[in-house]
């Protein structure tokens, strides 16, 4: 079976920081996964690298989207501008041109479709214009088509990247922390709109979180990571409070830790660090 994402054995260094480490994974077509981790674990760094942004150290292994090569052996795939096309960015830093309208932010999804003179000069037809404006309503933002970017809220900027997945026809979703910094309602709109693209159009998500519950509410599969690595790749109902508190022991801005029917206390006295329960399969060559 073809992989949404494979990651095999992807090691990166920055000076005497091993910010990842030997790290494999391997997400199937149409999972939602969540990464979580304390600060610094190495969240950020893997989705960047996963989008190609980031090149991995030479001893890393290869990383592939879509069965698409992402980048071998710390060096960027030469195409990787058409494996991109694959890939919807929900970034904070990538999201959004402030001075362009909503309308033309979404509508930048389909740019590798169209010709350059047409990208520069935004010129879209009708057709790719009713195909934004849908997929605005589709995240309930249509209202604010013809708004600069730069005047809409954090969440509603978060969910017009979603859209511009849509319009994108992305096959992988990537989220850095969508909801980071927005309230619990537009938190939750946001994550509704994930799994909504999860489950209705198809699209793998790998969505970093730092809230621990809404990491467990919405997705049946969590891979933790602590120092650069997978420290445990499984069901998020077998996480427990002990391997939640291990896991946040060093972070000063721990989230608070649910307990209740997801931490169940039979699993409480589980040893840290729990071992990977799903074993990297080979990659195929
Ligand atoms: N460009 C860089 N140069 C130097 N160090 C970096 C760079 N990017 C990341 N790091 C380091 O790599 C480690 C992992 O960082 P990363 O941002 O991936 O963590 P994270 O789990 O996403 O944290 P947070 O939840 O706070 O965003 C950290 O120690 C960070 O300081």
């Amino acid at each position: 079976m073809q992989h949404a994402i494979e990651v095999n054995a992807l090691s990166k260094r920055f000076g005497a920081r091993q910010a990842l480490d030997q790290v494999s994974l391997q997400l199937r077509p149409g999972e939602m996964v969540a990464l979580i981790g304390a600060s610094g674990s190495g969240k950020s760094t893997l989705l960047r690298h996963l989008s190609g942004f980031v090149a991995g150290d030479a001893s890393s292994g290869e990383l592939r989207v879509m069965g698409q090569l992402v980048q071998s052996q710390g060096r960027i795939a030469a195409n990787i501008r058409s494996v991109r096309a694959q890939i919807g960015f929900v970034f904070q830093q990538f999201n959004l041109v402030g001075r362009m309208t909503l309308l033309n932010n979404v509508l930048t999804g389909q740019l590798h479709r169209i010709p350059l003179h047409r990208s520069l000069l935004q010129w879209f037809t009708r057709e790719e214009r009713a195909a934004g404006l849908k997929a605005l309503a589709e995240v309930g933002i249509d209202d604010y088509a013809f708004q600069r970017a730069s005047t809409l809220s954090g969440g509603q900027q978060q969910r017009a990247a979603i859209a511009r997945a849509l319009v994108q026809g992305a096959k992988v979703v990537l989220a850095d922390e969508p909801i980071a910094s927005l309230d619990p309602e537009s938190s939750r709109k946001v994550m509704d709109m994930l799994a909504r693209v999860n489950r209705e159009h198809g699209c793998t998500v790998l969505v970093s979180l730092h809230q621990v519950d809404v990491a467990l509410r919405y997705c049946s599969r969590v891979i933790a990571m602590r120092d650069g690595r997978v420290v445990f790749d499984g069901p998020s109902n077998a996480l427990n409070p002990s391997f939640l508190n291990e896991l946040y022991a060093s972070d000063a801005e721990a989230p608070a830790l649910p307990v209740g029917p997801t931490a169940p206390e039979s699993l409480d006295s589980q040893p840290m660090p729990l071992p990977p329960l799903h074993k990297p399969e080979p990659v195929a060559a």
